[in-house]
């Protein structure tokens, strides 16, 4: 093979692909206009954010969460700014939990699982109960959510949309517990996802991951402890919608916090490892 054509050959392959990425289908509020989805753990932080933007754009909220009085704040609002109706379960979830789809006259074309049970922000204390517990709320509860809401799914075309972390994807320390149980999450949702291509189901799953974001929660955890600043909490809930509409396969929110040390983290992991811990902790 010629010199030029060694060239001219991955060269074209480049263009084909920035070609191929950049054609892909912007985003547009209306994507979400009369939607039936589903958001849980929105009484607070990036969920009660979701449910103010899914309600600019028009789409019919049921929100989730234990505490009853803020869903009913967070559903009153999501009215105001012009859902098409907003409406609240209230209750702790965990395996045994069944989707409250039919709430939303019989469908559903989008579940957003975003809840996310206390931990400790501190070395792992060998508490093993309560791995047992987060693992309920925070993992088997998805997949529970997720078979009883598949049927309506598959009908609607919908899609699963699954907040995780950086956290989910490489192993920080001071989150052993949480970690687990996002780590969980990827193996479970990703390997779903390729049973559904292989079976021609047409429900998209979007794992969401995400760095440190200024929620009241995360901030009161971890912000004396951490070097970095938190990202805006209602950015993030927008990025994460964009995705579950536009049907990505991840969504990496901020993305240079994440994206990037995810690429090295296969070839470089003993470097991030022990330079990202003098980075990132105080
Ligand atoms: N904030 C951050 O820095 C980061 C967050 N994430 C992920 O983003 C998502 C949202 O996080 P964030 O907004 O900070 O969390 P918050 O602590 O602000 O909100 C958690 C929500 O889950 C609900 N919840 C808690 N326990 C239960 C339970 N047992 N059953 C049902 N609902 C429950 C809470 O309401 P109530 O108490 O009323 O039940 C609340 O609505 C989570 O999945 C988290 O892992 C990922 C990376 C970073
Ligand atoms: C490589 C780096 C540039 C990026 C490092 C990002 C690290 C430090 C980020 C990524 C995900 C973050 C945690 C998270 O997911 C959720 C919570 C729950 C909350 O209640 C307490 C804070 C906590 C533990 C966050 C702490 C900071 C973490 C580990």
């Amino acid at each position: 093979m010629g010199r030029l054509q060694k060239i001219l050959i991955p060269f074209l392959g480049l263009v084909l692909a920035f070609c191929f990425y950049s054609a892909r289908e912007n985003f547009k509020p209306e994507m979400l206009k009369g939607k039936r989805v589903i958001v849980t753990g929105a009484s607070t932080g990036i969920g009660e954010q979701m449910a103010y933007h899914l309600a600019r754009m028009g789409a019919h909220v049921l929100v989730t969460a234990r505490t009853e009085a803020k869903l009913q704040k967070v559903v009153e609002r999501c009215r105001e700014l012009g859902a098409g109706s907003a409406q609240l379960v209230s209750g702790t979830l965990s395996h045994h939990t069944l989707t409250p789809a039919p709430l939303l006259s019989g469908g559903l074309d989008m579940l957003i699982l975003n809840h996310v049970g206390k931990s400790y922000f501190s070395y792992f204390d060998g508490d093993v109960r309560h791995i047992q517990k987060l693992l309920d709320i925070n993992f088997l509860s998805y997949v529970a959510m997720t078979v009883s809401a598949l049927p309506m799914l598959k009908q609607s075309g919908g899609s699963i949309v699954v907040v995780s972390s950086m956290a989910g994807k490489v192993g920080f320390p001071f989150t052993v517990p949480y970690s687990a149980t996002k780590f969980a999450l990827d193996g479970f949702f990703s390997s779903l996802r390729q049973e559904f291509s292989i079976q021609n189901v047409n429900v998209s799953i979007t794992l969401c991951i995400l760095s440190f974001i200024d929620t009241e929660s995360a901030v009161r955890a971890a912000a004396d402890v951490l070097q970095m600043s938190p990202a805006p909490k209602e950015e993030c809930a927008l990025e994460i919608i964009k995705g579950g509409a536009l049907r990505q396969r991840e969504v990496y929110y901020k993305y240079t916090l994440t994206k990037i040390p995810l690429l090295l983290r296969d070839w470089a992991a003993e470097l991030l490892g022990k330079n990202s811990n003098k980075l990132i902790i105080k």
